[in-house]
């Protein structure tokens, strides 16, 4: 049995606020992104990446544009020694981007790290200490002060190391476990490093306000970044970070309002990877920001590729909902939302509009190498003529009249819920062939026709019945109407020809036509046949025969 009295919130709601972020209704500007996928995300990872891997995975972060990278915990591991100093001596690192070390307070890790980063271009030296009610009381068994001053002493050895090795080195604080600390708390910690380290507007320092463990609702955090970020000595020589965690599933939600209330830079991981439910996912962070119309500065556009290289490095699995990067997250399979996707389409090219509207598509698909085709509308048992019409016509150049849309759309639900699966496009198209398209069966096979034009038009039919060679002739106020006429008569049929319609198939000289029938029978059904010729009174007549085969049998 569950037992809720064994839990209460172990957080700590900033003592005083003014609540300016929550009249700010979007995030005007991208953040200063950092990954920390090489730190963070590796150390979560059942087994952390190799040396190559690592390379291969920093690459990647480059190109999709991240200017700082936390690369990792120097002192942890050899393998992660040993990838800082290849980056370093390998030239591996683009003049445009800064590499970031984490470091404990200890003093021995700390000049590990020192060794470690030696000759970098540029580096970022992140110290950290709990500063949590937890931690002090399990884990360091210390009071305020003695917490403090682990921070204290770690800063002034990183400041005095730092002069030593004469790199050009920049440096951030985290209160680790701030979401548990009491922020008044936090923020006395936070200054007295900023204290020993002076940061200045031209050599600013970052403090991270981290959600280690996520504890509250988003609010409160927010609240926190604000209370802080208004009272963080040498406010404009620091830059406020965030650095959320996901354990309550908002990580996206801390993060977002954070940067309402004064954060401005954001650590996180590619698809949420990190320690338990993981760091917050910078791609859904700048998705987001991106389908607001705010340039996140970051490239996503080559998902599939993205996520090929992090499934194989990571051995971690992108959900098909990951938002704007799974297998499923632009799919529809259900009626009604295949229907507003295709009409939204067409009213985007009807329009040529630029700013992306269509309905249940927050982005649009291709932004992130997604077709429509293969990716937006799929077709199961609960699809509709809508988005079954639409893959005929992006896919195979078929425009179906809209009863025709109609009574096919019924048709392929049923195979696919008889068959219990989806039905990719060239099995859609298979259906529609094998139901509708130039049919010569069961009953009657097209040979051929000729017209004379007289008062009216002429037919003379050419087909074969149950096997057998017949001519039928006929007349009308056109071909098609003469032809129409010669068939009637001839096969003996009571039919009415309701709907008729033809298109150009394709673009190119040798074009073909289309063409659909439908006729109603005495019986009150309607059947439906579509024919393909160069000549498109042949398409025409083979849609008319195609719709007579499928003409209602007479009950056994
Ligand atoms: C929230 C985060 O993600 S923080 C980053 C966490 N990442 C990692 O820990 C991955 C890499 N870590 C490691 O490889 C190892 O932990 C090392 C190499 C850093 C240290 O290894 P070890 O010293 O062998 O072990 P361990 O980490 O258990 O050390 C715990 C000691 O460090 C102290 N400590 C832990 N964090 C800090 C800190 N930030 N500052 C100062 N002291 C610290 C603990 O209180 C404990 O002290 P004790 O020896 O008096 O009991
Ligand atoms: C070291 C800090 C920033 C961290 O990883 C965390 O708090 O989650």
């Amino acid at each position: 049995m569950m037992d809720a009295s064994k839990y209460a919130p172990g957080y700590y709601p900033a003592p005083e606020n003014e609540y300016r972020w929550v009249r700010k209704d979007h995030i005007e500007q991208a953040p200063a992104w950092c990954s920390v996928d090489l730190r963070d995300g590796n150390q979560a990872l059942v087994v952390p990446m190799s040396l190559e891997e690592k390379i291969e995975f920093f690459q990647l972060l480059v190109r999709i544009g991240f200017k700082e990278i936390e690369v990792g915990f120097p002192a942890a591991s050899e393998t992660e020694y040993e990838f800082l100093r290849t980056l370093i001596e390998q030239n591996l690192i683009p003049e445009d981007v800064t590499v970031q070390v984490l470091t404990q307070c200890r003093d021995h890790i700390i000049r590990r790290t020192f060794e470690a980063v030696k000759g970098a271009p540029r580096a970022v030296i992140h110290f950290y200490n709990s500063t949590s009610v937890a931690q002090r009381e399990q884990v360091f068994r210390k009071s305020k002060e003695e917490i403090k001053q682990i921070a204290v002493e770690g800063a002034k050895l990183v400041k005095q190391l730092s002069q030593e090795y004469e790199g050009n080195f920049l440096f951030e604080y985290s209160p680790e476990s701030f979401t548990g600390t009491e922020p008044e708390y936090a923020l006395e910690v936070c200054n007295a490093v900023i204290d020993v380290m002076e940061p200045t507007p031209d050599r600013p320092m970052i403090i991270n306000l981290p959600v280690t463990v996520e504890m509250s609702l988003p609010h409160i955090y927010a609240n926190q970044i604000e209370y802080c970020s208004d009272r963080l000595h040498r406010r404009d020589s620091v830059i406020l970070s965030t650095h959320p965690h996901n354990d309550r599933g908002t990580g996206i939600a801390d993060t977002e309002l954070a940067l309402l209330a004064g954060a401005q830079r954001v650590e996180c991981c590619l698809f949420g990877n990190g320690e338990r439910t993981g760091n917050v996912d910078a791609i859904t962070l700048a998705m987001n920001m991106y389908s607001h119309g705010v340039d996140p500065k970051l490239d996503f556009s080559d998902m599939p590729a993205i996520c090929e290289v992090y499934e194989r490095i990571t051995d971690m699995q992108v959900s098909p909902r990951q938002p704007y990067a799974g297998s499923l997250v632009f799919a529809a399979f259900s009626g009604s939302h295949q229907d507003a996707i295709a009409k939204g389409m067409h009213h985007r090219e009807e329009n040529s509009t630029h700013q992306w509207t269509v309905p249940y598509l927050p982005i649009d698909p291709h932004d992130v190498s997604r077709t429509y085709d293969a990716d937006v509308i799929r077709i199961n048992s609960q699809s509709g003529k809508g988005g079954i019409g639409y893959i005929l016509e992006t896919a195979y150049g078929y425009n179906m009249p809209p009863k025709m849309r109609e009574h096919f759309g019924y048709t392929v639900k049923a195979v696919s819920d008889h068959n219990h699966a989806e039905l990719k496009p060239d099995e859609v198209f298979r259906i529609f062939e094998q139901t509708y398209l130039n049919r010569q069966s069961p009953v009657v096979e097209f040979h051929e026709a000729h017209y004379m034009q007289g008062k009216q038009m002429r037919a003379t039919v050419t087909v074969a019945v149950d096997g057998q060679e017949y001519e039928f002739f006929g007349s009308g106020n056109g071909r098609i109407n003469a032809v129409n006429n010669a068939l009637k008569q001839g096969l003996g049929l009571e039919y009415t020809l309701d709907t008729y319609t033809e298109h150009a198939l394709d673009t190119n000289s040798s074009s073909r036509a289309a063409s659909y029938v439908g006729l109603s029978w005495p019986d009150g059904t309607t059947s439906w046949g579509a024919g393909t010729d160069t000549d498109v009174i042949v398409s025409s007549v083979k849609a008319l025969i195609s719709a007579i085969n499928n003409r209602p049998q007479p009950a056994d």
